[in-house]
């Protein structure tokens, strides 16, 4: 099982789309997926129409219950979506809860990770969407992956939004004793536009190889898509937003298996 944690500290730069996307596309080729939704605010829970405040089980369960965490309470909280090969971990807005509930315990920040470990043999790729907070949420979501995928819209101030999140990874590396692998992923890209071409520009400046060599671009077909609650590979498979998907994902494929 390969485990990718999408994480930004800056709100809208494509986390949830990306999460999606990515998911979509490894369902169609078959893997078995699941997308964990980290974030209070649940988007990627609504993206799939599921009502998060009609849940008896969510993400939020599995933190309460910690170490006595067993398999079986994963299933009561797992939802499956209309999508073959494709389920959802949902979230509610108890998790806003979650730090100060935790917050002091130790041992807390590997609660996700053994979690996905009991469900191990389920999927053979998870995908997980953080909030843009740090926080035991974020903490756990990058102490359970394999990769960190980053999304960062090409645009001026989404570059400090990323420098922040490489700060708090550095920090981490110290504390959680964990070297993160990530790719810094440019989306939302408008070759028409100064604003894109140079923050492209850069972050490779910036970052060189962490950066994917190739951009997602604007594509309106993913605000279509999240409308009809379907992933943008089933909505629109030969747009040109999931082409790119497809591009990345091939090459995140070489990186980790
Ligand atoms: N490549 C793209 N082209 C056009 N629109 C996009 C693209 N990627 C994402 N969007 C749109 O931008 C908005 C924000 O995207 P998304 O919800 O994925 O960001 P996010 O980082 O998850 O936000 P938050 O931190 O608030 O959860 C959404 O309306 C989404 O449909």
């Amino acid at each position: 099982m390969v485990v990718w944690t999408v994480a930004n500290q800056k709100g809208g730069v494509g986390k949830t789309t990306s999460t999606v996307t990515i998911g979509g596309l490894l369902a169609q080729r078959g893997h078995k997926v699941l997308l964990v939704d980290t974030d209070p605010h649940a988007s990627l829970t609504y993206y799939f129409g599921i009502d998060s405040e009609e849940l008896d089980n969510s993400v939020f369960d599995i933190f309460i219950q910690g170490k006595e965490l067993r398999q079986e309470q994963i299933f009561q909280a797992l939802c499956p979506s209309t999508i073959d090969n494709l389920d959802i971990l949902p979230a509610t807005m108890a998790l806003a809860t979650l730090d100060r509930r935790l917050g002091s315990q130790g041992g807390m920040g590997l609660i996700l990770k053994n979690a996905l470990n009991l469900i191990a043999d389920e999927y053979d790729y998870v995908l997980i969407d953080c909030p843009p907070v740090l926080g035991v949420l974020m903490v756990n979501a990058l102490a359970a992956c394999d990769r960190i995928l980053m999304p960062v819209q090409t645009e001026a101030l989404a570059l400090k939004g990323l420098d922040r999140m490489i700060r708090t990874l550095q920090l981490m590396k110290r504390s959680q004793q964990k070297d993160y692998r990530y790719t810094i992923i440019p989306t939302m890209f408008d070759k028409r536009t100064k604003a894109s071409l140079e923050a492209y520009k850069e972050l490779k400046r910036l970052y060189s190889e962490l950066v994917w060599s190739s951009v997602i671009p604007v594509d309106t077909k993913f605000r279509d898509a999240s409308l009809q609650q379907l992933p943008p590979s089933v909505y629109a498979p030969k747009s040109r937003g999931v082409f790119s998907y497809n591009t990345l994902l091939t090459y995140l494929i070489q990186l980790d298996g």
